[in-house]
């Protein structure tokens, strides 16, 4: 077999829910191996669905902390059977699914500092930790918990202002009071505890990583503005709980050299840095080279919004974290659930079931539609708590149906307004240089994207984001080589694939919505009242 050419690389992970992911970049910022473990697939003995164990009282849902550490034997083998040459990875960084936790039974530091290169993970940390089956972002069942978090910081929008988040079942400190409360001998026995992102790193580091500030603000532990843990919070979850977590880190920080274990087992160079892995969502941020002022919209089964803050304003919707690649600056994440099932629905209703047709009524109704607006929510709503339709006239007076093109430019428009509207409620602001980033399976509908850009006075690019939390782990591991340079990461990264321009707003477009967004504000807030009373 030809000699392959040496390759200096960094390598990019992903523990996602369904999934380990690698891939490796070369200096020119190109991805030349990509591999993936799915735990379904290649680790039946684990019986997981999509990666996880929903439990009978469908709220809890885990994963097996083992299933991850073997996907890990599996891929690196696998990456060993093809040949690839680790001697040339100069730094490692990744991602992890947020929120999750990972519970490292007394004792298993030493374990993890004296791992036998000659034996896999698997086989070695079999016994170290307390809990075997981790909580995940799935899980659902600690409102009692956020109930009581939130109380002890004086309610939902002090904590969102503490931490960046009111309250969610799926974070981390309400996860971990609840295995406090429910299983006190097994927090008990637990050493550390890490997020699945610093569980992950440790893996490489042969010892405990500490959480990044990025992924650490996804457990309503962390103070923001300060970046360190929040003594209030912290005795709200559990007792002796900051000696378990360790000092958190800046997401951008070398945490130290690879461990001997992969030197000797596969080959990595002694001098292999490890960068600190974050959260799934800051690593695609990452990847999607996100700056200051742009907005990613992930337009999927829900839409997700990434937005780049300067200074945000928390507030009881979407969740504000650290910024992954700049210390000074944040990101905040909103998820909009009615997001293509609900494109889908109208299509079928008012297109015929063709998005071709659904495209045509777009480009037959003119912008602001006619001063019809629409608000379509058949699942409920996470921004706001809002479900049903709600259609309104010109004139404010609500209406219960439209002409099918009339109805199919108010669904896009609503969607786009929404979002716009509550990511300006966390303090986003549309500048000069704002690019929207559309990735997702509407983003390759033009005319969508047209709509996107006329209401948020922006040009919409659209990217390639399959491997984003991996890539953009890669492209943390490169900024990670530069540390202590004072580098920033566009700088790193400057020379990735660009996104493509795809729609420019329509001339006229933001005398339009500028009037449209406001009554698009006042009719929610109208709906918000009819259906939960006064706002807070
Ligand atoms: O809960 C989430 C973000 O808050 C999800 O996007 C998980 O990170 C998916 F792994």
């Amino acid at each position: 077999m030809a000699e392959r050419a040496a390759r200096r690389c960094c390598l990019g992970w992903d523990f996602s829910t369904q999934q380990v992911k690698v891939v490796a970049v070369d200096a020119e910022l190109s991805v030349f191996y990509e591999d993936s473990v799915q735990f379904d697939r290649d680790l039946v003995e684990f019986g997981t669905q999509g990666g996880v164990h929903v439990h009978k009282d469908g709220l809890t849902v885990t994963s097996p902390v083992l299933m991850w550490v073997q996907a890990l034997d599996i891929i690196l083998e696998k990456m060993k059977a093809s040949g690839f040459d680790f001697s040339q990875v100069l730094a490692l960084s990744g991602a992890g699914q947020q929120h999750g936790s990972v519970y490292w039974k007394t004792g298993a530091s030493q374990v993890l500092t004296s791992l036998s290169p000659g034996l896999p993970l698997r086989e070695q940390l079999q016994a170290c930790f307390s809990i075997s089956n981790c909580p995940v972002w799935m899980d659902s069942s600690t409102a009692a918990q956020c109930r009581q978090l939130e109380a002890a910081v004086g309610g939902a929008q002090a904590l969102s202002r503490l931490t960046g988040s009111r309250a969610y079942e799926r974070f981390t400190g309400n996860q971990i009071a609840k295995i406090y409360q429910q299983n006190p001998e097994a927090y008990s026995h637990t050493e550390r505890i890490s997020l699945v992102s610093s569980f992950a790193a440790s893996l490489f580091l042969g010892s405990y990583s500490p959480v990044d500030y990025s992924d650490g603000s996804g457990m309503n532990l962390l103070q923001i503005q300060d970046k360190v843990w929040s003594q209030a919070c912290l005795g709200a979850c559990a007792p002796r709980l900051e000696e378990k977590l360790g000092r958190p880190v800046p997401s951008c920080s070398v945490v130290g050299p690879i461990s001997s274990y992969f030197v000797q087992r596969y080959g990595f160079p002694p001098g292999c840095k490890v960068v600190a892995f974050t959260g799934d969502n800051p690593a695609s941020l990452a990847g999607m080279r996100l700056e200051e002022g742009d907005i990613a919209v992930s337009l999927g089964t829900s839409d997700t919004l990434f937005l780049w803050l300067q200074e945000p304003t928390p507030a009881l919707e979407g969740h504000i974290f650290c910024n992954p690649v700049d210390p000074q600056h944040y990101m905040a994440l909103l998820c909009f659930k009615n997001g293509s099932l609900m494109r889908e629905k109208i299509r079928d209703e008012s297109a015929s079931g063709s998005w071709s047709e659904f495209s045509k009524a777009l480009q037959s109704t003119e912008m602001g539609n006619g001063g019809n607006l629409g608000f379509y929510f058949d699942v409920m709503e996470i921004t706001p708590e809002i479900i049903g339709r709600h259609r309104f006239s010109a004139e404010n007076r609500e209406v219960s149906a439209f002409p099918r093109e009339v109805e199919i430019r108010a669904l896009i428009e609503g969607q786009f307004m929404a979002k716009k509207i509550h990511a300006e409620a966390l303090g986003y602001r549309v500048m000069p240089k704002t690019k929207i980033l559309a990735t997702g399976g509407a983003s390759h509908n033009r005319d969508i994207l047209q709509v996107l850009a006329d209401v948020f006075g922006a040009p919409v690019y659209i990217i390639d984001t399959a491997n984003s939390a991996c890539v953009g782990s890669a492209y943390r591991a490169f900024h990670g080589l530069a540390a202590g340079t004072d580098m920033p990461f566009a700088e790193i990264v400057k020379l990735a694939p660009d996104p493509r321009l795809v729609a420019t707003p329509t001339p006229g477009a933001s005398q339009v919505y500028e009037a449209l967004l406001q009554r698009y504000a006042m009719l929610e807030q109208r709906i918000l009242s009819q259906t939960r009373g006064p706002p807070e």
